[in-house]
């Protein structure tokens, strides 16, 4: 299996190349050169596997030999021993036609872990056995730093670098991150958004000293490997469902569109998916576009679905390679012009596709709030708001095809929210009960990405 970037001009990789190497060195994204499929007789085969099984029967035809059988059945082993739960993620019944997907029982209470936990085992296994040693330099809005330091921390050949927008993370998330004390974690609070993050990360990326200096990896979305492992859970759910003979139709809370377009490529590689529906909340760019073929970035508004606070979707670039029928040049040249001006508008054919492929929705502040109320009181379920936002926008395309929505993260993790709209106090797992009780350890620095450079620099000492 070959990796190709969705810009087209950067040096074609192996797995185990594009899970190192992160961003594409033409500032695109990896893709499999081709998607593979799974037959319905493979698919019905699930029904009744573990999902670790599952999980092996999707993801090993994308590894090439980059593992063994034996070795990758032990990785995904490990990734999912640590998770509070048998099923990993659970299938709970919301309504006529409509289930939700409990993705928050791994160990950071996101869905996150899903995918950081694999690629955690995979760069482990994967740098002891060239005597390598990474700088994983990341992104978050809130759960994929988390997500990230839990599965990096304390490993030998990893430094962990996780950049966060200062104040606009909860305080659960804030402290998931700055209170492990392995020194091999640093925990940097940026002043700015998401987005200042994010492009801070992707200018390292695109400064090659820099890059090759530190040899910097990347864990976020832009790391195909964290997109692989979340195609796993649209097998496992909709196989539950009835699939491979019965349509499915998914509602995914989206920011960085990491997560939906997993729910592409299952799709792709042959399960029946119906619909496959963003729900945004107030930074409904995602919504825009598809309403309007104009991807127009307006600032970031804060909101109490913090994590999806997103304008530059990083994944939506994946979305439109396919939109523009793998024409890495067309991508290239839109990604320009998002760069210079802040928008781009998308041609009609592939504005077409990508309403062939998506739906959407967008959730406002009080309509977040409102279905957070409503869940818990007729559902008999605690969303947390990223949660709320997919489940409101799922009720408004319900219809007779099973509809799953993702939750994405548990309560607990915004817990001033979900109280404020249900009036419980959403409690954290017992393991994490002193966690307000732990010593913070962060940086706090500017928008400034030489010196966000010089720190990563002087603690690495490159
Ligand atoms: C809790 C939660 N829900 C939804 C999302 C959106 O997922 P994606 O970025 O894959 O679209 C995120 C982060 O991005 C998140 O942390
Ligand atoms: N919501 C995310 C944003 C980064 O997304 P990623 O999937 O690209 O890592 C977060 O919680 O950090």
């Amino acid at each position: 299996m070959r990796y190709i970037s969705t810009r087209g001009k950067a040096p074609v990789l192996t797995f185990e190349q594009a899970m190192l190497t992160g961003l594409a060195r033409d500032g695109g994204l990896y893709l499999p050169e081709s998607i593979p499929t799974l037959d319905h007789d493979a698919i019905r085969a699930m029904r009744g596997a573990s999902y670790e099984d599952v999980a092996f029967t999707v993801m090993r035809p994308f590894i090439g030999d980059t593992f063994t059988d034996a070795e990758f059945r032990e990785i995904i082993a490990k990734a999912y021993e640590g998770f509070g739960h048998d099923a990993r993620a659970p299938l709970v019944q919301l309504g006529a036609n409509h289930y939700l997907l409990e993705l928050f029982h791994g160990p950071t209470l996101a869905f996150k872990d899903f995918a950081m936990q694999m690629i955690g085992q995979m760069f482990q296994a994967a740098l002891k056995r060239s005597g390598e040693r990474v700088t994983i330099v990341g992104a978050t809005s809130g759960d994929t730093g988390s997500a990230a330091i839990e599965a990096f921390r304390g490993l030998d050949a990893v430094d962990v670098f996780i950049l966060f927008p200062q104040g606009r993370v909860s305080d659960v998330q804030r402290r998931q991150m700055t209170t492990p004390s392995e020194d091999n974690v640093h925990a940097l609070a940026i002043e700015g958004d998401f987005d200042t993050c994010q492009s801070a990360v992707k200018d390292m990326f695109n400064d090659f000293d820099f890059r090759d200096g530190v040899r910097l990896a990347g864990i976020n979305s832009i790391n195909w490997a964290r997109v692989l492992a979340q195609v796993v859970y649209y097998f496992t759910s909709a196989v539950s469902l009835g699939a491979p003979d019965r349509e499915i139709n998914f509602t995914v809370p989206t920011g960085n569109f990491g997560d939906i377009f997993a729910g592409y490529i299952a799709k792709q590689m042959g399960l029946p998916i119906g619909e496959l529906v963003i729900a945004t909340n107030q930074n409904d760019i995602l919504h825009r576009t598809l309403e309007t073929g104009a991807y127009t970035t307006d600032g970031v508004k804060p909101s109490i679905s913090p994590s999806m606070d997103i304008q530059v979707s990083s994944n939506f670039e994946r979305a439109l390679f396919y939109a523009y029928g793998q024409d890495g040049a067309a991508v290239s040249d839109q990604m320009d012009e998002l760069k210079a001006s802040g928008e781009f508008k998308v041609s009609q054919g592939a504005y077409e596709a990508l309403k062939e492929t998506y739906a959407s929705g967008r959730v406002s502040e009080e309509e977040t709030s409102a279905m957070i109320t409503r869940a818990n009181a007729t559902m008999g379920e605690l969303l947390c708001p990223h949660s709320a936002v997919g489940v409101k926008v799922a009720m408004d395309h319900l219809g007779t095809t099973p509809m799953v929505t993702l939750a994405t993260a548990h309560p607990a993790k915004f817990p001033a929210a979900v109280e404020a709209a249900s009036g419980h106090h959403p409690e954290l797992p017992d393991r994490m009960s002193d966690l307000f009780e732990r010593e913070e350890r962060m940086t706090e620095l500017p928008n400034d990405i030489e010196k966000i450079k010089a720190l990563i620099r002087e603690r690495i000492n490159a």
